[in-house]
Order: C-alpha cells, then structure tokens, then sequence
C-alpha cells in the first residue's frame, strides 16, 4: 500500500468532516514551514546557525540566532497563509494581528518556533511546538487577550521534533499521529496512526538539580520513586533528561514515562518554568488525544484559565496512572495544610 502523505491525511479528514479546509491548509503550512526550520538546523556548524543572536525576549531569556530565525520562518509563513486572524508566539512581546490587506481568516495560532534552544549547540534534538484556537467572533484585529482561551479551546495541536528523523506529531482531536520527514520526497509519511501511551510506567523525567527547591510534595513524591523496589512503590524507576520538552514528550508518546516540571524555589514568583500557551496546552491536547493525562499537579492542564500570553505552570504529564500519583502527594499534602 502507498504510504499516507500528511496532505492525503489531512484530505481524507477533511472529507470525514473532522477538520474544515482552512483549518487543512492552516497545518499545511505548518508542516511546510516546519521543514524550512528542519532545513536550517541540519545545517549546523556549516549553516552559521549556531550560537547566540545576542537579543533577549519578552521574558529575559537570552536567543539563540535559530529561535529568532524560526520565529521568522513560522512568521512569514503564516502571516501570508491565508487561514490565521492572529498569531502569538514565545519570542513575541504580544500577539500579532494579521494586517487587512493580508488573506485571512478565522484561527489564531501560538508556538514556541524552538524548544530546547539550550541543546542547539551540543547537536541535540530541538523541535516546534504549536496550538490552534478560534478568533473569537467578531474580533477582526486580535490581541492578547484574544488567545487567553483554556486548552480545552484547541482545535488543534503538534510538534514537530528536529532530532535523527524530523517527525511531525499531530492532533486535530481524533488521536495523535505521527509523521515521519522523507527527506528525498521532501514529504511527511504517516509512521504511526492513533498513539497510545501506556498507562504504567518506570520511567520519569524531570531536573533533579531542582531537587532543594522543590515543594514538600514534590520531595516526598520523587524520594517514592527513588526508593524503587523497596519503598512504596514497589518497583524500580528509570530517570532520563533531555531539557528538550519536545525531545522528552516525544520519548513518552513512543514508551511512556512521566515528564515534570515543577514549580520550585527558582520560578515560584513566575509560576513555574514552562509555558501554558506555547508548551503546556500543546502538549495537553495531544497527550490527552493519545490516552495519557496532564496536569498542574492540582488540576487539568487544559481547564487552566489563561491570564497572560507568556504566563508560566508547573506540568505533569505522560502515562496516566503516574501522573495520579504526582497529583495523589499535592492532594495529600494540601488537606494536611
Ligand atoms: O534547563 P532546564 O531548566 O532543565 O529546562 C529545560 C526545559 O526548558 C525548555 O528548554 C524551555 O524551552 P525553550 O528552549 O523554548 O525556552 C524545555 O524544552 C525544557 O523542558
Ligand atoms: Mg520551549
Ligand atoms: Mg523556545
């Protein structure tokens, strides 16, 4: 049989009446935009890609040359795609409203265009993280407040991963796909339909450099993992660290595991490290679409009500059964508070 190209799939989605042709051809350029950034970070060393840019964000952290080049890779793209009112995006002080005498349309789109920049020099896996929402009606010039809607709202979600294969994880809310980059064809193949993660696991992921920053539960949740098979838990536990979100999702869609990032001593006064828009939310919907959970550690990530663009959240997130447990110790310890 042929293998199944994103546009065939998208197409046939389309036709079952799971996804509209602008929301298609949104993800379309998505996707394409996606190799332009793939393209660009193969290059490495002989790309002149590498290294800082020398600016700063909106939220202080210094940028990579590849963060700003995505940024303007996902920018350009979309903002001549036709299907978007508005987009917002972590290298973004504020939102971006498409200009009138631009196609538009109906979506709103937010990414963090390069996750993980902390690993572009070491010639580490990096990757895109996106989500889709609906422009409110009547909205025809969005603004922050516009994309301050809960996960719950995603029409859509993906990743795209820059690691040995380029692959394309996505969901439009009928499960999680993967898609594979053919480099020759210059097309993403489908390599696997409908992911499940597995409920149980022995692996977990988080920075234990974090470890005296952390909350009580938090301590008292890891010290359970830690003891193995001869704490409460019963058995052993694996622990792996990317420091690439993307990288580290991706390995939990493929095997399963738990990812955390927890809020600690460090990022309290922000509310945590990741990002509910751009990270959190993203990551959610497609967990969620392959079976898994994520939480705050006190709740459902995606009924989280959103007050700023770039604002922060402790996540947890991966196989299901774990990721009650971490919720199990915030529970605990608060009724004890
Ligand atoms: O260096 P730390 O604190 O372990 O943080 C790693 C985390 O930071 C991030 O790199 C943040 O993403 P950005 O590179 O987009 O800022 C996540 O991908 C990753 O999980
Ligand atoms: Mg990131
Ligand atoms: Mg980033």
């Amino acid at each position: 049989m042929k293998p199944t190209a994103l546009s065939r799939h998208l197409i046939e989605a389309q036709h079952q009446g799971h996804i509209n042709a602008d929301l298609r051809l949104l993800l379309e350029v998505v996707a394409r935009a996606c190799k332009s950034i793939a393209t660009a970070v193969g290059k490495g060393a002989l790309g002149g890609v590498l290294g800082d840019a020398g600016t700063g964000n909106v939220q202080g952290e210094a940028q990579k040359k590849l963060d700003v080049l995505s940024n303007e890779i996902l920018l350009e793209a979309n903002e001549w795609g036709g299907h978007l009112a508005g987009l917002a995006s972590e290298e973004m002080d504020h939102a971006h409203a498409i200009p009138n005498n631009y196609p538009r349309g109906n979506y709103l789109l937010l990414f963090d265009p390069l996750d993980g920049s902390s690993n572009i020099d070491v010639n580490v896996s990096v990757g895109t993280i996106f989500s889709v929402l609906r422009c409110p009606d009547g909205v025809t010039e969005p603004r922050d407040e516009h994309f301050l809607q809960p996960g719950t709202e995603q029409v859509a979600a993906g990743y795209c991963v820059y690691g040995p294969s380029t692959m394309l994880v996505l969901s439009f809310g009928r499960g999680t796909h993967a898609f594979t980059l053919d480099r020759e064809q210059g097309s993403f193949i489908l390599t696997r339909a409908d992911i499940r993660i597995p409920e149980e696991t022995q692996e977990f992921a988080i920075n234990m450099s974090n470890q005296r920053h952390w909350e009580a539960p938090m301590q008292a949740y890891i010290d359970e993992l830690l003891a193995g098979k001869t704490g409460p838990r019963g058995k052993d536990f694996n622990m792996r660290w990317v420091a690439s979100m993307v990288a580290d999702v991706h390995r939990i869609l493929t095997r399963g595991g738990v990812f955390m990032y927890p809020v600690d001593a460090k990022c309290r006064d922000k509310g945590g490290r990741l990002r509910l828009m751009y990270e959190a939310n993203p990551m959610a919907f497609i967990v969620e679409q392959a079976g898994g959970a994520c939480s705050t550690g006190r709740g459902r990530m995606l009924e989280v009500t959103p007050e700023a663009l770039h604002q922060r959240v402790p996540v947890f997130l991966g196989s299901k059964n774990e990721v009650a447990q971490a919720e199990r110790h915030h529970r605990e310890h608060d009724a004890r508070a």
